[in-house]
């Protein structure tokens, strides 16, 4: 499906997910990826990430809602959507007695016009581990092994689940940068991760999910530009928080104070910093331990699974 002249290769629409016992782990959720996009679902444990990727992969039928990718139902129409995607699960479950060429080899078998085996091994860096029993990787190896197999048959959808759990500094920077190679090749790319700082490097748009819901969506910035920035120092010497200007006139939203620690909270980061410095400059004080950052990710991240339990605690009281 095209919009705004786009290809849309992964479409989720209005998706649910009931377990046997009536568990609803996806509740009803929207999101759509375009072609050579790299699109990050996040969420704290047990928000129904891989119960939703599950139903992409199309391992499963949805209970209501529709899953299209690259315009199919992966699930009722698996023979035709398996070969253009690759998955690396979380654990990939490979025979640990084969060896790494064996096991590339006996994979490739089942792609059709695979890459050539080295190419794959090249790709992720285990180029020179072809004789090496897969029980005898490390952690890291294993999981850029599950990459090299995913990536096996060029597909145009590629599902990672976790891809750089276990992996070093350096690992996951040469997965990063591969995963970049790949979109910046036309791959569409829908990644699962818990490293927040692996979506804000990565991600093209991302979406948090919480409790089988999305509480955000959006690129990086605009889920980000949602939390306010903050700014801390310590209180010079001789010097009291009333000292201070009034904070409401730098345009700063809420603070607190730990002994002699400042931490102030605001919308307006130019505004507020500014309006401090000219003070400290005034007064001829060093604002000691200066620290001025916008809103991370991982902020963004934890106010919003804080908001939403907090609603969902005050819906209960008033129920209650
Ligand atoms: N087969 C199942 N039957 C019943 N409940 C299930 C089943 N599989 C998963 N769940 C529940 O569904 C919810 C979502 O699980 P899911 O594995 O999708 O979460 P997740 O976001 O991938 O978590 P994590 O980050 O821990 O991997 C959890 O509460 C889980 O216990």
């Amino acid at each position: 499906m095209e919009t705004n002249g786009q290809e849309h290769v992964i479409e989720v629409t209005d998706l649910r997910r009931v377990y046997g016992g009536g568990f609803e782990a996806v509740c009803g959720i929207g999101f759509s990826v375009r072609r050579g996009e790299i699109f990050a679902l996040l969420g704290t444990n047990g928000a129904g990430k891989t119960s939703t990727v599950e139903l992409l992969e199309g391992l499963a039928p949805p209970t209501s809602g529709q899953v299209r990718i690259l315009g199919r139902d992966p699930y009722a129409e698996r023979a035709a959507v398996r070969p253009r995607t690759g998955v690396m699960l979380q654990e990939g479950g490979f025979p640990s007695e084969l060896t790494v060429g064996e096991t590339t080899r006996m994979w490739a078998g089942c792609v059709s016009g695979a890459r050539p085996e080295q190419e794959a091994l090249a790709l992720v860096g285990l180029t020179g581990k072809a004789g090496v029993r897969v029980k005898q990787l490390s952690g890291g190896e294993r999981r850029r092994l599950d990459l090299a197999l995913a990536l096996l048959g060029n597909p145009e959808v590629l599902f990672l689940d976790e891809p750089t759990t276990g992996l070093d500094a350096e690992g996951r920077r040469d997965t990063w940068n591969l995963v970049r190679a790949l979109r910046d090749g036309g791959t569409t790319v829908l990644l699962t991760t818990h490293y927040l700082e692996e979506a804000e490097s990565l991600a093209d748009r991302l979406a948090i999910l919480h409790e089988g819901r999305i509480a955000a969506t959006g690129t990086p910035a605009e889920v980000t530009a949602a939390q306010p920035s903050r700014i801390s120092f310590e209180l010079p010497e001789g010097y009291f928080p009333g000292d201070l200007p009034p904070l409401d006139r730098l345009g700063v939203s809420g603070h607190e104070v730990e002994g002699r620690l400042v931490k102030l909270r605001t919308r307006e980061l130019q505004r507020a910093a500014t309006g401090l410095l000219v003070w400290a400059e005034r007064a001829g004080v060093e604002l000691r331990r200066l620290d001025v950052r916008s809103a991370s990710l991982e902020e963004a991240f934890l106010g919003i699974a804080r908001d939403v339990s907090e609603k969902a605690s005050a819906v209960e009281e008033r129920v209650a």
